[in-house]
């Protein structure tokens, strides 16, 4: 089977397992649908060693029956015959004895095969629970493994997917069947998926119903996260009618109710269930349920409620670090002793405290719940009760991204700031990369001519060969003799043979090699390998290119679920799209460019995301050798004008691009990479996209200082969706889960996010080459009727032909 394991550190990733083994009172579950938590989180942060990792994770799970309990074998079954007869001579004896007895229940028990389930996640096997007793100073107390709350609190129990067994992220999990439940016909597996929080959330809902608010008394929920939701949810279920409206009045408090893309997609929830959502304070509450995750939530619901009132803590987080010791030896237990009293509790004061005793609260901690409870309750909802609960859905196969979109708010906060983040795990292996470059390296080591015939003439394709423009007329400048004589013999020396040549930036490209994608962009270009035993491009260029694709695909769905749109809203618009892979080789440089001529000018790509690969800390001395910059969008005021503001097309270098120490202002360096990891950063296709919420950032390669031995080379991926893909900002922003539109007067959509095809808006750069006569609309529309019926007639309007294979030029 496949399953999703927590790695040491953090990492989560999708590998093949056995299946679990038939296990004496374990039921084997086919698992349909699963959900993260902010505990599945908290474990793929890797904060702490925990006894999960090696382990599949998942613990909000439905399942279906899929193999029954095994029977217990005849020997055991014969002593547990024994034991009911005779006093158990030894614990051990007892322990078979239990575990036969529970396997022959659990047979009994067990839903027919095909059942749908859902599990509650703490396990104590009759062994963990015969040796519990054993434990217990003779005492015989199995910690009450046989009740679901009995075994929350069980010394010896085992958590699925969180505490030493295996949870549900796994084509099969395998739990005691004492913990199974069967979920009612016609409950969703989406609302089903969310019954084990709901269990916590109506056990909350019961303290506060059995505190018995007056009639009338409003209660509150301080949190608007998942369980913040499922709590008022469960709260309007288990309060009694009352007030003008007749129902308890149940309000969410947040900080800011406009806030986060999270809080609005809560509110859509609550609003269903009319369900306010108001900013912290109103009150006093009869009842405060504090879901807000935090330290602070206790102090805050303590200070909204009445007196004899009740305040429900359901928040657990990582405690806080105990105050730093003062320093100096003895003094140090005296000096810490104050701040130890000042905040007890994570923020809760001594004063507060004593008031809750001045004004009698009642203070209850609440963590699980009753499934059965939790299930009838959500039978007994209206229809469509929980819609939207389902924020995205992933397959098993891309369980990191899943993990990377559900940590979203957080993470991807970058994107809203500067448009790059750090991408790991992203299964593009260094080893392809390493040998991409060993082919790369002695191919721009020829001399110009043999690389000159693998240009493709004339235009801007991203396909073979490449050099700007004003790169090449510097280059002509250079073997035409016009350095000075110093400078010359200096360049003459250098063992790079780019250097000598007085190439500043040099690119080889390619576009996908699907044969029908030759038909309509610009055919790639494979020069023979170079001789000397040196490899072919070809094919560690083409690996390379496919697994960039997939890890873009991964990138752009978790950016699709943190915009809160379906995981393949981008990926199903570039199932034909014309992405390029990039080597880009920059030379030594043994003589000073003129001012104004850099590596790569400042520009923004017209991908929607690029992925770039760099040497491992090859940028850690970026002044002296020469490495990436960018100029994040708080601080692009701040520079100085340097270019056109628009984008470069794949970061072509064409034009005036500064030198190290020019226009400086506001650019920052691009911290090394790290082993492994890729720079991710939104093009001008995502931004527009996007409205220009998740920018399309300016970035530049600079210059070595003169003399720094500074070769450079870097592998990049523009991700380019279908030519024909509808770029539609007002339609994206639909799903929620980014800021609306800025700008249009009147509620109209501002003309710089109006909607456009990819291929005429955004990038034409490497497409429409063969009908390149043609508008691009109507290009694109010919290309796709073509994917469609494989028919070349489609493409050309019946003339066939194919005179695009041999453009290539030499030189
Ligand atoms: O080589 C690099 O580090 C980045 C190049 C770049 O920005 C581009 O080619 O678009
Ligand atoms: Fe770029």
């Amino acid at each position: 089977m496949r399953a999703a394991v927590l790695h040491a550190g953090g990492a989560v990733r999708t590998v093949s397992r056995g299946t679990p083994p038939p296990t004496a009172g374990e039921v084997l579950l086919r698992v349909t649908l699963a959900g993260i938590c902010g505990t599945d989180l908290e474990l793929a942060r890797g904060y702490k060693a925990n006894a999960q990792v090696g382990c599949v994770l998942g613990h909000e799970f439905v399942g279906v029956v899929a193999r029954l309990p095994p029977p217990p074998p005849a020997a055991a079954a014969a002593a547990a015959a024994d034991a009911a007869d005779a006093d158990a001579a030894t614990a051990a004896d007892g322990g078979a004895a239990a575990a036969a007895a529970e396997a022959a229940a659990a047979v009994d028990a067990c839903p027919p095969l095909g059942t749908r389930v859902v599990a509650e996640i703490n396990c104590v096997t009759a062994a963990d629970a015969a040796a519990a007793a054993a434990d217990a100073d003779g005492g015989g107390a199995d910690g009450g493994a046989a009740t679901p709350a009995g075994r929350a609190h069980h010394p010896r129990r085992t958590v699925v997917g969180i505490g030493g067994r295996d949870g549900a992220w796994a084509t099969y999990v395998s739990v005691p069947v004492a913990n199974v439940h069967a979920v009612p016909a016609g409950l969703p597996d989406a609302v089903a998926v969310a019954v084990e929080p709901l269990a916590a959330a109506t056990a909350a809902a019961a303290v506060v119903a059995d505190a018995a608010p007056p009639t009338g008394a409003a209660v509150a929920v301080l949190g608007a996260g998942r369980l913040g939701v499922l709590v008022a949810l469960a709260l309007r279920a288990a309060l009694p009618p009352g007030g003008t409206e007749g129902r308890t009045p149940v309000t969410v408090l947040v900080r800011s109710p406009a806030g986060s893309p999270r809080t609005a997609r809560a509110a859509g929830v609550l609003r269903r269930a009319g369900i306010p959502l108001a900013p912290v304070g109103g009150g006093p509450y009869a009842a405060v349920v504090d879901c807000t995750g935090g330290p602070d939530g206790v102090a805050t619901a303590l200070s909204l409620v009445r007196p004899t009132g009740v305040v429900v803590v359901k928040s657990t987080y990582a405690p806080p670090p105990p105050p730093p010791a003062a320093a100096g030896g003895g003094a140090a237990g005296a000096a810490a002793a104050p701040a130890a009293a000042a905040a007890p509790a994570g923020g809760l004061s001594a004063a507060a405290l004593v008031d809750l005793v001045v004004r009698e609260v009642r203070l209850v901690g609440s963590r699980c719940g009753n499934f059965g409870v939790a299930l009838a309750a959500a039978a007994a909802a209206p229809a469509g009760w929980l819609d939207g609960w389902v924020s995205a859905t992933f397959d098993l196969e891309d369980a990191a991204a899943a993990v990377a979109a559900a940590a979203a708010p957080g993470a991807l906060k970058a994107l809203a700031t500067t448009g790059f983040f750090r991408l790991v795990d992203h299964g593009v292996d260094d080893g392809a990369v390493g040998a991409l470059l060993r082919a790369a390296a002695p191919f721009f080591d020829q001399p110009a001519a043999a690389k000159a015939a693998a240009a493709v003439a004339g235009m801007a394709v991203s396909r073979g060969y490449e050099q700007s423009p004003q790169h090449r007329a510097y280059a002509a400048a250079v073997a035409a003799g016009a350095e000075p004589t110093a400078a010359a013999a200096a360049r003459a020396a250098h063992p790079e043979p780019a250097a000598r040549e007085g190439i500043l930036t040099e690119r080889f490209c390619c576009g996908p090699s699907a044969a029908a994608a030759d038909l309509f962009f610009h055919p790639n270009v494979w020069p023979p390998p170079p001789g000397g035993g040196a490899p072919h491009l070809r094919p560690p260029m083409t690996a390379v290119y496919d697994a960039m694709a997939a890890a873009a695909d991964g990138v752009l769905r978790l950016l699709a679920a943190a915009a809160g749109a379906p995981a393949d809203y981008f990926v199903d618009r570039s199932r034909h799209g014309h992405s390029n892979l990039q080597v880009a080789h920059y030379p030594s440089q043994p003589v000073a460019p003129p001012a104004g001529l850099a590596r790569v000018k400042a520009h923004a790509d017209s991908s929607t995301v690029t992925l770039l690969w760099r040497v491992a800390g090859g940028d850690a001395e970026t002044a002296a050798r020469g490495g990436l910059q960018l100029l994040p969008r708080h601080r692009a005021a701040a520079a100085t004008a340097d270019g056109d503001g628009a984008g470069a097309g794949d970061g072509t270098g064409d034009g005036d691009g500064l030198g190290h120490g020019d226009g400086g202002a506001g650019w920052v360096d691009v911290p090394p990479a790290a082993p492994g990891e890729l720079l991710v950063n939104v093009g001008a296709g995502l931004a527009r996209w996007t409205g220009g919420a998740w920018p399309a950032t300016r970035h530049r390669v600079v210059n070595p200082v003169a003399g720094a031995p500074a070769r450079r080379l870097s592998v990049a991926f523009f991700h380019k969706p279908d030519v024909r893909a509808r770029v539609d900002a007002a339609e994206l922003l639909v799903y929620g889960g980014l800021p609306p539109l800025a700008g249009g007067a009147g509620g109209q959509v501002p003309a710089r996010h109006a909607p456009v095809t990819y291929g005429e808006g955004v990038s034409r750069v490497g497409v429409l080459h063969r009908l390149r006569h043609l508008p691009a609309d109507e290009a694109a529309a010919r290309y796709h009727r073509f994917v469609a019926s494989g028919d070349v007639a489609d493409l050309e309007g019946g003339e066939g032909g194919g005179a695009s294979r041999d453009a290539r030029t030499s030189a």
